[in-house]
């Protein structure tokens, strides 16, 4: 039987995307969609492309929380109050924003708002399947990763597990879906277009998000982070420059991520850079490592697609592993 799904959020860029996926999923059965601001409008109406007829509605817990799983794709700090009141009713929840994604809740009101729901923190599991995906079988509640972490994270975790990282440098490039659907001066139009520059220089979010990440990998670093805003709409690439404790040779650091990445459907290793094209609209990171004879270090390039393997396509990932289907049903590579 079909396990039932509510989208909450879905009048935005990553829940739109979630309410197609598990629209077209052939296990999941899509029970609603909800939003605020856009209630009574057709999902199709605001995202044609998408191609999903269902209406948006206002949520309503005693009708909306019927259902067997959820995907909370509201913003940071609006998410957990509805997470917490899914999970009270026994629903499997992915959220996506960055509530669930600290261990520490100190750590998570340094760099967010206060926490409304801490207590629910250590029972989270962090949806990056492919490094934590024996934690996600029979999940209740999975925080869906950031979509730099997931692209750095990805990038580094071979060399993470192998022990070998003392310093990274990640370079981290971004199209203007991953600021979501409300323009701002600073992702409208005239702003972006023709032009390139770094943002949250020294403070960005995403920092703690990989320092904790890294250091259950292994490596307890403090990275240089710098995302860059392009003029693209979807697609992110990370360039990671990284300082190991020995010399690592071209074969030797291919060998390490082809043994990592061996059985990994979502993963591509590539011998030549990857660009954000080639993963565009898929569940897919498309990662070339080269190991640089003239500075010693591992150079990593990693690419995504922010709003599939940076949020919405890995959170079904990830749902596909809570409820016991097989890993790529529905985002098939
Ligand atoms: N875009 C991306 O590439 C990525 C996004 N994420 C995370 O996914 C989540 C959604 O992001 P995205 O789709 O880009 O954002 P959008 O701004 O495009 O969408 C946010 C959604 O939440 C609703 N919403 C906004 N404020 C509130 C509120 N206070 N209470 C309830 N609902 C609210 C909005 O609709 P309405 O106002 O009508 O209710 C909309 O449906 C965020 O937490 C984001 O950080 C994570 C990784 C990558
Ligand atoms: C272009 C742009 O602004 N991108 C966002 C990516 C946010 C994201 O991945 O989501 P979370 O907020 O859920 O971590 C940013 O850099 O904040």
């Amino acid at each position: 039987m079909a396990d039932s799904v509510l989208v909450a959020g879905a009048s935005g860029y990553a829940g739109a995307l979630a309410a197609r996926l598990i629209d077209r999923h052939p296990h999941f059965e899509l029970a609603a969609v909800t939003s605020r601001s856009d209630v009574g409008t057709r999902l199709d109406e605001l995202y044609p492309h998408h191609r999903v007829s269902k209406v948006l509605e206002e949520l309503d817990l005693d009708t909306h929380a019927d259902v067997d799983a959820a995907i909370v794709a509201y913003p940071h700090g609006a998410a957990a109050p509805l997470v917490a009141a899914l999970r009270e009713r026994g629903v499997k929840v992915v959220d996506l924003s960055a509530d669930f994604r600290l261990h520490d809740v100190a750590t998570y009101e340094q760099w967010y708002v206060p926490h409304a729901h801490p207590e629910l923190i250590n029972t989270a599991r962090y949806g990056l399947p492919e490094l934590h995906r024996e934690s996600l079988h029979g999940a209740d509640l999975v925080a869906g990763p950031g979509c730099f972490p997931t692209a750095a994270l990805l990038a580094l975790a071979p060399l993470a597990r192998a022990g070998v990282i003392t310093d990274a440098v990640i370079d981290a490039k971004t199209g203007v879906s991953g600021a979501g659907r409300a323009a701002t001066a600073k992702t409208h139009f005239v702003s972006v277009d023709e032009n390139v520059a770094a943002y949250g220089v020294g403070h960005h979010r995403h920092m703690p998000e990989i320092d904790q990440e890294l250091a259950r990998l292994g490596a307890e670093i403090t990275p240089v982070f710098t995302p860059h805003l392009l003029p693209l709409d979807q697609g992110e690439l990370v360039s990671c420059y990284v300082t190991t404790d020995r010399a690592i040779d071209q074969d030797s650091l291919a060998e390490l991520y082809a043994d990592a990445y061996a059985d990994e459907p979502f993963i591509e290793l590539v011998d030549r850079p990857p660009g954000v094209r080639d993963v565009r609209e898929t569940n897919l990171c498309r990662i070339q490592v080269h190991a640089d004879e003239r500075t010693g270090k591992a150079f990593v390039f990693a690419a995504i697609d922010n709003l599939w393997k940076g949020t919405a396509s890995q959170a079904v990932q990830s749902l596909n592993l809570m409820v016991g289907r097989p890993e790529v049903e529905g985002v098939e590579p």
